[in-house]
Parts: structure tokens; C-alpha cells; sequence
């Protein structure tokens, strides 16, 4: 076997076990390297996106000619397609192609194991990824306004169904003195969900938070929640900008532009994400039903199983709101959540129909104008 060859698995065992790889730390799996197999063996390397920009990324990847970790320059192009929701974005592996030409691009986009997916700002009825293969999406909620309940039920849909695990951060602990009482309320329109109180500031409830924020983590929130501060917090270095806030009522101005992952010292990784203003919910669905998991156990116990919970007798809904026992506000921003979900969904359909209806007719038209034989 030359010295560049790969050891295969007839190698015999070594007594001692292997290095971890130089990518284990940010997440590199047996799994991940199993769907890279044939990149490999194509002259491709593995990497993860760690910045997006237009037209190119950066890749951190292993460099082969020192098997140290290394950030490239690699064009996206080749692997931009119309589906906005499959392009390629911070925390993606990649399959990375050294030789590409004009330039160093990404050869394929490894499958995702989650994947942050909001509605686009432009095309209503497309996608926009904000951050993939997360473990945890930490969702930053600042304790300097109170925090509005709606907001925080819709980031958390947007966070279950990405298929991480959502935490709530309450931040800027420093700046009340009803931390408690408010980490009370949003503990309860967030069932199943940690809510941590924390301040960057002061290092309240940071070691816990450094204990959970094991893995990938995403931060997503409003612009001047405190993100780019908690990750520069996590991950000890001052690697994002933070835009001071000249005033009290001036509103976080949006500092955050690119969506960075940021490697953690104690392995792992945190990306930031550019504040949310408005968050469309993208996907199936499946996010509201984790985040309104209660009003799903309450309409478990409706008489009829397709109960509308509008006119129907013996509607265990109707009467937990009767009772007080759901609040008459969650019920109405699940309603909400759930309309706009069936409307995006809708908009998809017709979107994926109309493709398919164009790619038929264009096979049409190729078949057409083939010549005969
Ligand atoms: N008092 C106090 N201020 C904080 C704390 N964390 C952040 N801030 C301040 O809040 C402001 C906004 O913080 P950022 O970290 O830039 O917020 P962001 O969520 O990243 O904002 P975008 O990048 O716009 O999305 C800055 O002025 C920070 O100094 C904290 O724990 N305590
Ligand atoms: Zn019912």
C-alpha cells in the first residue's frame, strides 16, 4: 500500500485504538462518512460549511497535506438548484472538490439530519434554510421586553420541526428582577421545553447553558436578543460583532448578516443566525404539533376522533377553554400557526404541481422533436 491510499477494512487492527477524526468534535459521524464513501473515492473531500456567502462558502475541512483543520473557499454554483430549501447552507456537510475549476467548489451537499427551514422573504411559497445538522436550536428570547408569547410559540414550531431539540434562552437576566416569574410563564406555553434564564453579562446561568449546548447548536430570535453576544459567550472569543444599542426604545439594530458556525472549545459548534423579524413557518406541520403538544393530549379526549372542536358535543377542547384550563390566547395562536401552515402547504402543492407539469411537457417536447429512427 502506497502512503496516499486509504486503509480499508482488511487493514488488520491496530492494538491501539485510532485517532478520533480531526471532524469528530463538530459532528463528523461513522453514518456521515458511510454517505461520503463514494465522494471519497472520487478525489473529494469532507467538510462543513461554516459561513455562506453569495456565490461561495467557507468550508472547514481536514487539509490533506498537513491532516490539520483548514477553512476553504469553495463556490456553491454546482450544487444550487431552483429548490431553495435543498441549497446548500451553514452546517451542511459537503463534499468539497480541490481540483474544480475555475476555482475550489462543493461537489454535493451530504443529506441533512435537521434542518432549520423557514418561508422565504421573497418566493411566499419556497424555503429558506437558516442552519442544518443542528442538535439543539436555542431559541433566544430577551428578558429586557416582556416576551411576547405568540413570537416564542412560533419559534418553537419553526424549532420542532426542524427535528433538533428547541431550548429556550431567556437573556439579559441581568437587566429585570422578575426573571423567575417570567421563566414561569414561558414555561408554560412551552411543554417539554427547558427555558434557562441567562445574562452574557453577569455569567448567570451560562455554565448550565455550556452544559446543554452540547453538539450543533443554532441561535435563533429576534435581532437584538442577544445572540451573537451568547455565542461569542459559548464559544470564548469575540468572532461576531456586536452592535452596541444606543437607546432603550431603539430596536436591536440587525448586526448579524452571515450565519456563522463557530467550532467550541470543548467540541461541538454554535451558528448564529441574522434576527428574525417575522418567521413564516415551512414543513408539514409537524413542529406545531410538538409545540401545542398539550392542546393535541386535550383533543385526544374530544367524543368524536375528527372532532372540529367547533360545534360538536362532548368537545374536549371547548371545554378546557371553558374551564380556563387552555387559555383562549393559545388555542387562538394555535389556530393561527395551523391557517398558515395549511396555506403554505397549499401554495407548495401548486408549486410542485406546476414543476411537474413543466417538466412533463418538456419531456413531451424532447420526445417530440426526436428525430425518428
Ligand atoms: N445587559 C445585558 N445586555 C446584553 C446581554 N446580552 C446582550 N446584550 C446587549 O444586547 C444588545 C444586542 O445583542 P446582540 O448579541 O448583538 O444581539 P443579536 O441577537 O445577535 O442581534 P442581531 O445580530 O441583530 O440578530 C447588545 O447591545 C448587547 O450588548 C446581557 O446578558 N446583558
Ligand atoms: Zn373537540
Amino acid at each position: 500500500m502506497t502512503a496516499t491510499q486509504v486503509p480499508t477494512r482488511t487493514t488488520p487492527a491496530s492494538p491501539t485504538p485510532p485517532a478520533a477524526h480531526p471532524l469528530a468534535g463538530l459532528g463528523w459521524t461513522d453514518d456521515r462518512a458511510a454517505a461520503f464513501t463514494r465522494h471519497a473515492a472520487a478525489g473529494l473531500l469532507p467538510g462543513r460549511i461554516v459561513r455562506m456567502d453569495r456565490g461561495s462558502c467557507e468550508v472547514l475541512l481536514v487539509d490533506p497535506g498537513t491532516g490539520e483543520p483548514a477553512v476553504r473557499r469553495a463556490a456553491t454554483r454546482p450544487v444550487m438548484t431552483a429548490d431553495t430549501a435543498h441549497n446548500p447552507c451553514t452546517g451542511d456537510w459537503v463534499a468539497y472538490d480541490p481540483g474544480a475549476r475555475p476555482a475550489p467548489a462543493l461537489a454535493a451537499v451530504l443529506p441533512r439530519t435537521t434542518a432549520i427551514i423557514r418561508k422565504g422573504a421573497h418566493k411566499r411559497s419556497e424555503g429558506q434554510v437558516l442552519a442544518a445538522n443542528v442538535d439543539t436550536v436555542l431559541i433566544a428570547v430577551s428578558l429586557a421586553a416582556e416576551p411576547d408569547p405568540g413570537r416564542v410559540e412560533r419559534l418553537l414550531a419553526l424549532a420542532w420541526e426542524s427535528g433538533a431539540e428547541p431550548l429556550i434562552v431567556l437573556t439579559k437576566s441581568d437587566l429585570v428582577h422578575d426573571g423567575d416569574f417570567v421563566r414561569a410563564d414561558v414555561e408554560a406555553i412551552a411543554p417539554g421545553v427547558t427555558v434557562l434564564t441567562v445574562s452574557a453579562e453577569t455569567g448567570e446561568g451560562m455554565a448550565e447553558l455550556r452544559a446543554r449546548a452540547t453538539g450543533s447548536c443554532a441561535l435563533i430570535g429576534q435581532s437584538g436578543a442577544g445572540k451573537s453576544t451568547l455565542t461569542n459567550a459559548l464559544t470564548g472569543t469575540a468572532a461576531m460583532t456586536v452592535q452596541q444599542v444606543r437607546s432603550v426604545d431603539e430596536k436591536g439594530r440587525h448586526t448579524t448578516t452571515v450565519r456563522e458556525l463557530v467550532p467550541l472549545p470543548a467540541g461541538g459548534a454554535v451558528i448564529d443566525t441574522p434576527g428574525l423579524r417575522g418567521v413564516g413557518l415551512f414543513g408539514g406541520g409537524e413542529g406545531i404539533g410538538q409545540a401545542f403538544a398539550d392542546i393535541s393530549a386535550i383533543a385526544a379526549d374530544c367524543h368524536y376522533a375528527d372532532c372540529s372542536h367547533r360545534t360538536e358535543p362532548r368537545c374536549a377542547v371547548r371545554a378546557a377553554l371553558a374551564d380556563g384550563t387552555l387559555p383562549e390566547r393559545r388555542w387562538e395562536s394555535f389556530l393561527k400557526l395551523q391557517r398558515e401552515n395549511d396555506w403554505i402547504a397549499a401554495r407548495t402543492d401548486a408549486r410542485l404541481r406546476a414543476e411537474r407539469a413543466r417538466h412533463r411537457k418538456q419531456l413531451t417536447k424532447s420526445t417530440r422533436s426526436r428525430p425518428k429512427p
